[in-house]
């Protein structure tokens, strides 16, 4: 399935971009003045196939959670409890990425992927719906949080391929659905120090421009951060030619399950939008699987973590805001989804000059 879904990932249709910037061309506006919109709305023609590309519509975000074996290296203040107890507060409707969602109409599906605690809610049964208002919860545990990557592998590599999978497979149920766009959301108490070592190993960064302060560590736990970051770097030498064998060593189970969406969303053509540091250090593994997947990728938002640019940087792509955010859950991809909207809703209603009867230059 990873490879198939591989295989089908193709580049971007050059002939629905070449007619998504000639129709910019006859559009009333002064050429190149909606800036970044432009090219995005090119891409997702060529993403498409076709000019107008489809608009985004419905939104759908996936929020993979998992638990972490390097949270005992203490490197974040937050007990690992909080995972599963944030997923309870996903479903009754009362974070962060719920509010932002039902503002921007998007249903919100919760994927554990591996979180250690018991959850309190039993799967959502039936088929994917995208309600914004009925957050659905999808049990796909691997195993009960990773292995600490600071002592050895963080996971095999079959859990990591399942992980992945369980991600193609969340993607091909969302866009069954109706999904028009995919937004990737993720929920992991010490998620952001794999996310560092990922980065570093598929970037060649130094742990130092990798590794940010996630929650809000202090400086003690900082430096601690940084040092698990740079052994995890140097016992596992990952190699970033074996991606999956990278997110085994050192990543973590939302991860590789992110991954997978960002595969199995650029294998069905359609665009998905990357939150935070998580999701960025996720889609450098993708990228490295299947480097025509960038093409399907939207850099939501500008993390304040530094290891987001980083990897932002190695992907080329610009963020679409940058908002100073540091929260992940999907957060940052919910706010930059009106402005992908907007820039395929231009090609899609925009007068011409010569439809309006407006002079040129
Ligand atoms: C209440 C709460 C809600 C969150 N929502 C997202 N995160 C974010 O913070 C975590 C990563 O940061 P670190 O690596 O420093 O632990 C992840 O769970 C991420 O989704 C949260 C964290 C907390 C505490
Ligand atoms: O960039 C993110 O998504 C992020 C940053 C800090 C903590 N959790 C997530």
């Amino acid at each position: 399935m990873l490879e198939t879904t591989i295989a089908a990932i193709r580049p971007l249709d050059e002939s629905a971009m070449t007619a998504a910037r000639e129709l910019h061309g006859r559009l009333t506006k002064p050429a190149g003045s909606l800036g970044a919109l432009e090219e995005l709305s090119v891409r997702l023609a060529g993403l498409a196939g076709a000019c107008p590309p489809p608009l985004p519509e419905p939104a759908a975000v996936a929020i993979f959670a998992g638990d972490h074996g390097v949270h005992a290296q203490g490197v974040t203040p937050w007990p690992q409890e909080v995972t599963g107890q944030m997923i309870a507060n996903f479903l009754a409707g009362g974070a962060v990425v719920n509010a932002f969602a039902r503002q921007a109409g998007a249903s919100v599906t919760v994927v554990d992927v591996g979180v250690a605690t018991p959850l309190p809610a039993a799967e959502t049964p039936g088929p994917a719906v995208l309600d914004p208002h009925s957050p659905r919860l999808v049990s796909a545990s691997v195993r009960p949080g990773t292995r600490d990557l600071a002592v050895t592998a963080a996971l095999t590599r079959d859990e990591a391929r399942t992980a992945v999978q369980t991600g193609i497979r969340i993607a091909d149920e969302l866009i069954d659905a109706g999904a028009g766009i995919l937004l990737t959301g993720d929920m992991g108490i010490g998620n952001t120090t794999p996310a560092a070592v990922l980065i570093a190993a598929f970037t060649g960064a130094d742990p130092l421009d990798s590794t940010g302060r996630g929650t809000g560590v202090d400086d003690p736990t900082y430096a601690r951060k940084v040092a698990v970051v740079r052994a995890a770097l140097a016992r596992h030498t990952p190699d970033p030619a074996d991606p999956l064998g990278v997110l085994a060593a050192v990543g973590g189970l939302e991860h590789a399950a992110l991954a997978g969406l960002i595969l199995g969303a650029a294998a069905r053509r359609t665009p998905v939008l990357l939150d935070g540091v998580i999701a960025v250090s996720a889609a450098l593994a993708a990228a490295a699987f299947a480097p025509a997947a960038v093409g399907a990728m939207v850099a939501g938002h500008r993390s304040a973590e530094p290891g987001a640019t980083v990897a932002l940087r190695h992907l080329g792509l610009d963020p679409l805001i940058d908002l100073g955010l540091r929260l992940g859950e999907g957060t940052g991809a919910l706010l930059a989804l009106p402005v992908v909207t907007g820039a395929v809703r231009v090609l899609h209603e925009v007068a011409t000059f010569d439809s309006a009867g407006v002079a040129e230059k």
